[in-house]
């Protein structure tokens, strides 16, 4: 394992006027109402940023909301020492450099349920305009032909739906799937609970094997990296459908629209892809585009008004909370601590390379300048160690000065 690389040690953060938060790709205005409401600066984009621009964007901002587009990499995070926070109002956090993010001191949250019930109602829906060739029909009448044909359209009831991932999303999507009738099986890296009558089975080649619909819903990480090949694709029954709004790294595109050509597979509904355009007025083009029975739709799983307006409160009550009292439950790459503000007393918070005597080193200061601490809690990972620290007298100012001076100092702020 490499050893990981820090920032230097820095000055504190000190945050003059109201919190600045930057929100891109549209993030639902419920979340600028609520940091409008503590007071919070909102700049709002539409689109994503490119890397380049995203590292002169984010000088000065203390909160960054992103959804799925928005790369932030070790650059962008070196160039925004006062960063508080990243919320990502999605699910996903891959477009995050997470490591580096714990390594500058910023904690990254997301929402990991609010739109999980939406991407299990697409789904359900391409099931059966798979199945009965809607997609195909629909373009047909709209360009004034009239092919009533009942070959090849099936009913859903009695297939096999086979789940790869039963997260959130995916047993959710089985339960719904049961309801219309069908046979449901999953397969899953963990062991999960099976929900009603579903099943799990022992290998993804047996899942594959044994379903009319096979369905993703991973993460991207390096194991699921084009999970569904040549070799997987393969396997899947005769006339099977695909169906992949997870994320586009899952699946080899190239293999998928040779495995429809080819009529191995009988159709297709893909809502993510390996590369997606940054905003709406960006072309698109894949590899998939006019193949029959093929739905394609623009990554919008997670697009209802209902998910987006939940997913707004959610983050944004995440990050109003970091930056008032330095709460990180939640955070996806970070030590959770989370202490409520005591009347009275001055809090310090402070991120620090895990390395022993920090503490010591902490303690020692705050006794040098005569004060009490009311209350300490700290919470480590393998590379930072995360301090709340609340003063009974009011030193704070210089204390953290004289922490963030530290070799071993990462990120300290008082909060005010
Ligand atoms: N299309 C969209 O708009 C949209 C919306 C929401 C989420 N998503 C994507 O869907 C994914 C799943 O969401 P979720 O809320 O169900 O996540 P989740 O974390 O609740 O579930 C993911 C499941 O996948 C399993 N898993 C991980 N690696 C695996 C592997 N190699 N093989 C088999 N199973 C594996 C996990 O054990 C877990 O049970 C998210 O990571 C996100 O990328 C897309
Ligand atoms: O990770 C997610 O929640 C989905 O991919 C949705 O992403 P989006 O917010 O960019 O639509």
């Amino acid at each position: 394992m490499s050893t990981p690389t820090f920032p230097s040690p820095s000055t504190p953060v000190s945050i003059e006027g109201p919190p600045k938060v930057l929100l891109l790709e549209n993030i639902h205005a419920s979340a600028a109402e609520m940091f409008a409401a503590e007071g919070f600066q909102v700049e709002r984009l539409k689109g994503a940023l490119k890397p380049e621009e995203l590292e002169q964007r984010i000088q000065g901002v203390h909160v960054l909301g992103i959804r799925s587009k928005t790369n932030v990499h070790e650059l962008a995070l070196a160039k925004a020492p006062q960063l508080l926070a990243v919320g990502c109002f999605c699910i996903g956090t891959n477009q995050v450099d997470l490591a580096s993010a714990n390594r500058h001191g910023t904690p990254v949250f997301n929402a990991p349920f609010s739109n999980t019930r939406s991407v299990a109602e697409l789904v359900i829906a391409e099931i059966i305009m798979l199945s009965r060739q809607l997609g195909d029909r629909n373009r047909e009448v709209h360009t004034g032909q009239w092919r009533k044909v009942s070959v090849g359209s099936y009913e859903v009831r009695g297939k096999t739906l086979g789940i790869v991932g039963y997260g959130h999303i995916g047993s959710q999507l089985g339960v719904l799937a049961e309801s219309m009738g069908m046979r449901v099986i999953f397969y899953d890296v963990m062991t999960k609970l099976p929900l009603g009558n579903t099943r799990a089975t022992a290998t993804l080649e047996e899942l594959l094997e044994n379903s009319d619909f096979v369905t993703l819903h991973v993460p991207a990480t390096p194991a699921t990296e084009k999970m569904m090949g040549v070799a997987e694709l393969a396997r899947m029954k005769k006339g099977a459908s695909l169906i992949n709004a997870s994320r586009g790294t899952v699946v080899d595109i190239e293999a998928l629209a040779n495995a429809l050509r080819s009529g191995h597979l009988g159709g297709a509904a893909v809502d993510v892809y390996p590369e997606e355009p940054e905003t709406n007025s960006d072309g698109f083009s894949s590899a998939l585009q006019g193949l029959s029975n093929v739905i394609l739709t623009p990554h919008i799983g997670g697009s209802t008004e209902e998910a987006q307006a939940s997913i707004g409160k959610e983050v944004a009550t995440s990050l109003i909370k970091l930056v008032k009292t330095g709460a990180t439950t939640g955070a996806v790459n970070f030590p959770q601590v989370e202490v409520p503000l005591i009347p009275k007393t001055h809090r310090i918070l402070n991120v620090h390379r895990n390395t022993p005597g920090v503490l010591r080193d902490i303690n020692r200061i705050v006794s040098d300048l005569n004060a009490n601490i009311h209350a300490q809690v700290l919470s480590t990972d393998a590379n930072i160690g995360y301090l709340v620290m609340d003063l009974d007298q009011d030193v704070a100012a210089p204390v953290c000065q004289a922490i963030a001076s530290l070799k071993t100092d990462i990120k300290t702020r008082i909060v005010s």
